[in-house]
């Protein structure tokens, strides 16, 4: 019933979706917020509140009565696109105002001028959407930050309070995850010539994103307060008990709310949006430096997603799953049990095949629920034909969403583990039926979105059941009239000129005809002249003529009575069912956790992922790195990680290109894969809860900016010292490579003292061979190197290295490696002659400073001999002959150590 007479189509697509009620909240007009411009601001219009001289209410604020909207500008339409352009214009300090899209992640060290974006890279399909609003605390309370963050296509207010250092660290790692579209802050943060520290590190970060400055007034903590006991669904009040003492994300929540009544024309529903409170405590912090440096979301070299740990892990089927993925990729989990929970759902997945389908199926035919609900629970100020015809679309899909609830619930029937348990209880609320019955009344069974522009249109108008208002089928049948008399038309047509003629049909052109140009032969070897607007597209003629341009007048006419009457008819429907729309949260919570997980099963099927535990050791048998493993298409030489409390500091020597690097990154991304609740590339695997994640890498090699490169690692490593604790992750690679030998090797020798008074597990690379003397120093120094190989072959019998990827215990034997790397190249035999002898002089005298004294060398035995009893008393798992044989390893290490102390000794006296 709901094909129309023309069949011919082309896609087009839906337009923006929005609704009208009366707003909630306190009239524009009168209460909101006047707007700073910042310096940098490139309008000089006055109504734009631009701080031109003439302008009456500057420097900064709009007068709450200029009368085309109370922010200085006329309201504009919230799409997505044209926003950022909107926020541009009206509001921001950006001297560009270039409105380049937001990166996903900006290559960009913590409080650095880093440069270079990863911009048009990413594959990835989250688009910016959310905008942020940040204060800071005054006085002492300096460094207590408010955020609260609002995505305009998911209806949830996420508030966070911290307290965070002087590199503002916190607040931009946080900025980075969120991608936002628009930062808003206070407009005494950002006054000419006073510009304080976070808002001028946002800026540098940010450059791509709009800005806003908003009266310090208007961040109120008391109207937060109010605004989210105003709007908070029901089910979600209980974060008001853990937010009502935390005033800056209060106040926060005050200004971003304000602002978003503003800028979206529209007000949301009481008690309808979900408000959370997002505590760093149960989530592992990585930098951005660090996010960049492990390609979590995007690849250093090719630019793509795929060729990151969020390309490695997605194969997720909805926006919410990938959204969810890549969101726990950036902050993941530092709770064991909650990360066990989803490990046992994974598990479930791979181990039961029936569910691992039945809900792959399930899922994959989910909407974007969070956009749905977004619209949904907003109230357009003013009803206009996109506006109904955005929200018969909305009912559509909100029958089409609920009519999936019931197959997610029986696959989940049967599930096993606590949280599929938990999701198949949450989706046996009656909600779900109520709203479906109530929809079912009024809207056809049948209806469903699709992306056919035509078929959609027909879906719009036939949405609504006849018989529910008679103006609406008096409407719809003028329009099936008028299309058949269209069809008539171009059939009269094309016999008039014997001519083979199609209907067609596209968004912008309304009916028109089209002709193929094959083997037809046309009146007089042209076109009539009836025939305008043509246009030709490989062999296709496409035309109207003045009938049919009248005809879809007609039928626009039709149209537009239909779709008004049945936006009456669904905004009652709305009415009815809006108390219980809520119950929408959960199934969006459901089905992105679901989508998530099924995705970390689906990369468990594709590649060997082995379960990983949680223990004080991080120890991973026969581990990959998974990136590289994606790329490479076969498997990387895989390797052993043991770091303890016992040795909790390895170096990692070894020549250019022998796999340093890509070690790090591997044991680094592992940890993160099994802090998401992911399975890991490797054999075994174990690791201690990181509460963050550090690591200095140098992104490119690029020697000839080697005073920034250094400076950029300073900083870098700066920010580790700082921010470290005990039971973080650090990992180093080649640190001090930007300034000369000796400079460098000093500077790592104290960062890796004052690194090892930590308890925080570090992975320190680097060709500095004289850093190894740390071990004989330090008890929980262990050092490690990648092996390479020899081969002499040819005529000339030239020496090659192969390298094995393998990491061996001891330090490097590799001498003079740089040296054999420029003798592979077409370097004079003189020059690299010349060069060894040099290098064999200053190796000389760096060697001969005796680190080893004897006395530290066997303490060293002694502690380390005792820490590797008390861990295998507590830990151990081992049968009782295991236990027996790793004890008499650990026998045979001691005396061997103790020996060497003795050897030590003799060679002093000796000398
Ligand atoms: N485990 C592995 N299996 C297979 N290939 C590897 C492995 N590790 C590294 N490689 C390959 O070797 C190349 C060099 O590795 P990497 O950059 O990690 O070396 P490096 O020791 O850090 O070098 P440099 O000291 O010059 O920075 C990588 O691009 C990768 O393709």
């Amino acid at each position: 019933m709901f094909r129309s007479s023309t069949e011919e189509v082309t896609i087009g697509n839906s337009s923006d979706i929005e609704q009208s009620f009366e707003s909630p909240v306190d009239q524009p007009s009168t209460s909101l917020p006047p707007v700073r411009q910042s310096s940098r601001l490139s309008s000089p219009s006055c109504l734009h509140g631009s701080g031109g001289a003439s302008c009456s209410s500057y420097p900064g604020s709009i007068s709450d009565a200029t009368p085309i909207g109370v922010f200085g500008a006329k309201p504009r339409d919230h799409n997505l696109s044209e926003r950022r352009s909107v926020a541009s214009f009206m509001f921001t300090s950006r001297s560009d105002s270039t409105a380049r899209s937001s990166t996903p992640y900006l290559r960009k060290t913590p409080g650095s001028a880093a440069p270079a974006t990863t911009s048009s890279s990413a594959t990835f399909t989250q688009a910016a959407s959310v905008i942020v609003a940040v204060v800071e605390g005054r006085g002492l309370a300096r460094g207590e930050i408010g955020m609260a963050s609002f995505s305009l296509k998911c209806p949830e207010l996420v508030l966070s309070q911290f307290a965070d250092t002087g590199t503002y660290a916190k607040v931009i790692t946080k900025l980075h995850i969120l991608m936002p579209l628009e930062i808003v802050m206070s407009d005494t943060t950002s006054e000419r010539g006073q510009e304080n520290k976070l808002y001028s590190l946002i800026m540098e970060n940010f450059s791509s994103v709009s800005f806003t400055a908003i009266q310090r007034k208007y961040f109120n903590e008391k109207k937060g307060l109010e605004y989210i006991q105003q709007f908070c669904a029901a089910e979600f009040t209980t974060v008001l008990m853990e937010v009502q003492n935390k005033y800056y994300c209060l106040a926060a929540a005050a200004a971003l709310l304000k602002y978003l009544e503003f800028l979206q024309k529209s007000i949301y529903a009481p008690k309808s949006l979900r408000v959370t409170f997002r505590g760093s405590e149960q989530t592992a912090m990585i930098d951005s430096a660090s996010a960049i440096n492990l390609e979590l979301v995007i690849n250093n070299r090719d630019h793509r997603s795929e060729h990151s740990l969020l390309g490695v892990l997605n194969y997720t089927k909805t926006p919410g799953g990938e959204r969810r993925l890549r969101a726990n990729i950036l902050e993941p989990l530092a709770d064991t049990d909650t990360i066990n929970i989803r490990l046992d759902t994974v598990q479930e997945l791979l181990e039961d095949e029936e569910l691992f389908f039945g809900l792959k199926s399930a899922i994959a035919h989910f909407l974007d629920i969070d956009q749905l609900l977004s619209v949904l629970v907003q109230f357009p100020k003013q009803e206009t034909m996109n506006v109904a015809e955005a929200k018969i679309l909305q009912v559509i899909q909100l029958k089409q969403t609920l009519e999936m609830v019931e197959p997610l619930k029986v696959v989940l029937k049967n599930s096993r583990t606590a949280l599929l348990k938990a999701y198949a209880a949450s989706l046996e609320d009656y909600r779900f039926e109520r709203i479906l019955e109530e929809i079912k009344r009024v809207i056809n069974d049948e209806a469903y979105g699709t992306k056919n522009s035509l078929n959609m249109r027909t879906q719009k108008c036939y949405a609504v059941r006849p018989n529910i208002n008679e103006f609406l089928d008096i409407a719809r049948r003028a329009y099936t009239e008028i299309v058949d008399d269209i069809a008539g038309l171009v059939n009269q047509i094309g016999e008039k000129y014997g001519i083979p003629l199609r209907t067609s049909f596209s968004t912008t052109r309304g009916f028109f005809m089209q002709m193929k140009l094959d083997g037809v032969a046309l009146p007089d070897g042209q076109l009539p002249s009836e025939f305008i607007k043509v246009t030709k597209y490989k062999n296709n003629y496409s035309f109207t003529t003045l009938d049919l341009i009248k005809m879809n007048d007609r039928c626009d006419e039709a149209l537009r009575e239909i779709y008004h009457v049945s936006y009456v008819v669904i905004c009652q429907l709305l009415s009815v069912v809006h108390e219980h729309i809520h119950c929408l949260y959960k199934l969006s919570d459901a089905v992105s956790m679901l989508d998530m997980l099924l995705s970390l099963a689906m990369a468990c099927t594709v590649s060997e992922y082995v379960r990983p535990e949680f223990t004080d050791t991080l120890a991973i048998k026969q581990g990959r790195h998974p990136i590289l493993e994606r790329i490479a298409g076969q498997q990387p030489i895989s390797n052993n990680t043991y770091i303890s409390e016992a040795g909790n500091f390895v170096i990692i020597t070894g020549p250019n290109m022998s796999g340093k690097s890509t070690y790090l990154k591997q044991v680094a991304l592992c940890q993160i894969m099994a802090q998401i609740g992911s399975f890991v590339p490797a054999e075994y695997a174990s690791f201690r809860i990181a509460d963050q994640i550090f690591t200095r890498i140098g992104v490119d090699d690029d020697f000839e900016t080697n005073s920034s490169t250094f400076m950029v690692e300073m900083k870098e490593i700066s920010y580790i010292i700082h921010n470290a604790s005990d039971r973080s992750l650090i990992i180093i690679d080649e640190l001090g490579r930007g300034t000369s030998t000796e400079e460098g090797i000093g500077i790592c020798h104290a960062i890796c003292e004052y690194l090892l008074k930590l308890k925080a597990f570090t992975l320190f690379a680097t060709h500095f061979l004289e850093l190894c003397q740390l071990e004989t120093l330090y008890s929980n120094v262990e050092n490690q190197h990648m092996q390479v190989q020899h081969s002499r072959s040819g005529e000339s019998a030239r020496e090659t290295v192969v390298y094995t990827y393998v990491l061996s215990r001891g330090c490097s034997g590799e001498r003079s490696y740089g040296i054999r790397a420029a003798e592979m190249t077409a370097m004079s035999p003189s020059i690299i002659q010349e060069a060894k002898i040099i290098a064999a002089k200053i190796n000389q005298k760096l060697w001969a400073k005796n680190y080893s004294d004897p006395a530290t060398r066997q303490q060293r035995a002694v502690h380390n001999l005792a820490t590797r009893l008390l861990q295998t008393a507590r830990s151990s798992r081992l049968d009782q002959e295991s236990l027996r044989l790793y004890l008499k390893g650990l026998k045979k290490q001691y005396e061997a150590e103790i020996q060497m102390a003795r050897d030590t000794v003799e060679m002093n006296t000796e000398e």
